[in-house]
């Protein structure tokens, strides 16, 4: 009999960090499992990894091969964050054409064998159409935590229910966010306020209310979901998601399945950062003592303010504790310096400030005590692998939702809560890092650190998790 050509996966990501980092170790872990795979970014990513990382970090290797399709936004060599829902809309409209174009070159290559399947970030739902077409399985990746999803799927809901749009401006401030909504499926006691943000809006049209709208409604046309959670942390709502769908896998913490799995160097060296990191900080760590540094990043598209970084960069320097802070040379609206002499002088020697690390390395290192946040569900799921306590600072997206959890069910965390002020930055921080509450919260964030390990070693639940999604879904009538 002859064998069937090798298993070629199509996987692409959402284009931001974000989701390309989540969404490569995935690829890398199905390499891993012998698929042919085709990762594809935007141009304009790709073109931002060949300038963080080198032109050789996108030649691939010759069984992962690197390709390209446009975002449809206006050329632009920025080293920044696109705006998000400019990009949603565009890709939206754009992003199908060149998709499928490129999956027909693909299956015209002699270089290649046939697609076979599509793994797709659930907010590129443009894809499925393309599946379709071609008539080949695909299953979506959701980047978020499973509460933030549920909290997405939700939105028509609310819609339905007359919350959204709200009334008036003033919902957003007169209590009106506390509204529990017990309707909520597997999310005991959620607040509005917790539900992720884009919905404090009173615009009908809002783009990323209804961009979410359509790509989880889409959802359910896909063979399966994924998620990059375990199932003790997120055990309810899940439960509640499983009813909705017909098959949700849970393959997380992605990163401790990449370490189990990926055994070729040359794999494991291909990598998504956008920015080019700074490992001096490693070294400065190794000086210092366990659980003595305070590790403060807020992600790749958080944006602040002139005041609120100066609350913060006060905040951390009254609280007399060792930090790191990696401030992205786009972290400020408009500016880049614009911490003043004091400050420096302030803390010199306990402090160190780069422009972006390896985070996975940093949370790992026994040094690192605590977690400054904005609860961007990569960041709070690689410090929940490593039993990093964290004070969250919720930005924006399904941020608020992470934060509940980390805050309340998990008691891993403490919130700042409003307007950023110094006081409360360096009171929190002297909590985390010394006090009584300190203490509990690194206890329960080494517990988790136990119970992600567990479901990521051989026999534990995402890996299980992990072997379904290859054998019953993406190969699937194939053997
Ligand atoms: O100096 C840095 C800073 C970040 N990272 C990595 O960049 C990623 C950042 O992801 P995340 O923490 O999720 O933050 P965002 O970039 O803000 O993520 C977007 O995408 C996430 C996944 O969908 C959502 O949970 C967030 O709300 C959304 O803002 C993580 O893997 C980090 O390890 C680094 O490697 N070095």
């Amino acid at each position: 009999m002859k064998h069937p050509p090798r298993p070629h996966a199509v996987v692409i990501p959402y284009p931001a960090q974000g989701h390309i980092a989540p969404v490569l170790k995935l690829a890398k872990i199905l390499h891993s499992r012998g698929f042919f795979i085709t990762f594809v970014n935007t141009e304009f990513n790709h073109t931002r990894l060949v300038r963080a990382r080198g032109p050789q970090s996108v030649q691939g290797l010759p069984d992962f091969q690197f390709r390209t399709i446009p975002d449809g936004l206006p050329p632009s060599d920025k080293d920044a964050t696109q705006d998000i829902p400019q990009l949603c809309d565009s890709l939206r409209r754009n992003g199908f054409p060149p998709f499928l174009h490129l999956l027909r070159d693909l299956n015209d290559s002699p270089d290649c064998p046939p697609v076979t399947c599509i793994v797709s970030d659930g907010a590129m739902s443009f894809t499925l159409d393309a599946a379709d077409q071609l008539g080949i399985p695909e299953v979506v990746f959701f980047t978020t935590s499973a509460c933030g999803f549920m909290g997405y799927c939700n939105y028509a809901e609310l819609v339905t229910r007359g919350i959204f749009p709200l009334k008036d401006e003033s919902q957003i401030t007169n209590g009106f966010l506390e509204t529990e909504l017990e309707w909520v499926p597997g999310m005991k006691n959620i607040r509005l306020r917790d539900f992720p943000s884009f919905i404090r809006s009173t615009d009908p049209d809002d783009i990323m209310v209804n961009y979410n709208i359509i790509q989880t409604r889409d959802a359910s046309r896909a063979k399966a979901v994924i998620i990059n959670t375990f199932d003790e942390l997120e055990e309810e709502v899940l439960g509640a998601l499983r009813e909705k769908f017909g098959h949700v896998c849970t393959i997380g913490p992605l990163q401790l399945l990449e370490h189990e799995e990926v055994k070729d160097p040359e794999v494991r060296a291909l990598g998504s950062s956008l920015w080019k990191e700074d490992d001096a900080c490693l070294q400065w760590l190794s000086q210092r003592a366990p659980d003595s540094v305070l590790y403060v990043n807020f992600g790749s598209i958080t944006v602040l303010s002139r005041e609120q970084v100066l609350e913060f960069a006060w905040g951390l320097a009254n609280s007399n504790q060792y930090f790191l802070w990696v401030i992205r040379p786009d972290l400020v609206v408009g500016e880049s310096a614009v911490l003043p002499e004091e400050f420096a002088a302030a803390v010199a020697g306990r402090a160190m400030m780069v422009g972006w690390c390896p985070q996975e390395r940093v949370l790992a290192h026994p040094a690192v005590g605590g977690f400054l946040t904005h609860s961007g569900w990569n960041s709070t799921v690689e410090g929940v692998a490593e039993g990093v306590p964290m004070i969250s600072w919720p930005f924006f997206a399904e941020q608020q939702t992470n934060c509940r959890y980390v805050c309340g069910a998990w008691g891993m965390g403490v919130e700042i809560e409003g307007e950023v002020k110094r006081e409360e930055v360096a009171r929190l921080v002297g909590v985390l890092m010394e006090g009584e509450k300190g203490k509990d919260m690194r206890k329960r964030a080494r517990e988790w650190k136990e119970k992600a390990r567990a479901a990521a070693k051989s026999g534990g639940a995402s890996r299980r998790n992990l072997e379904h999604l290859i054998d019953q879904v993406l190969l699937r009538g194939r053997n």
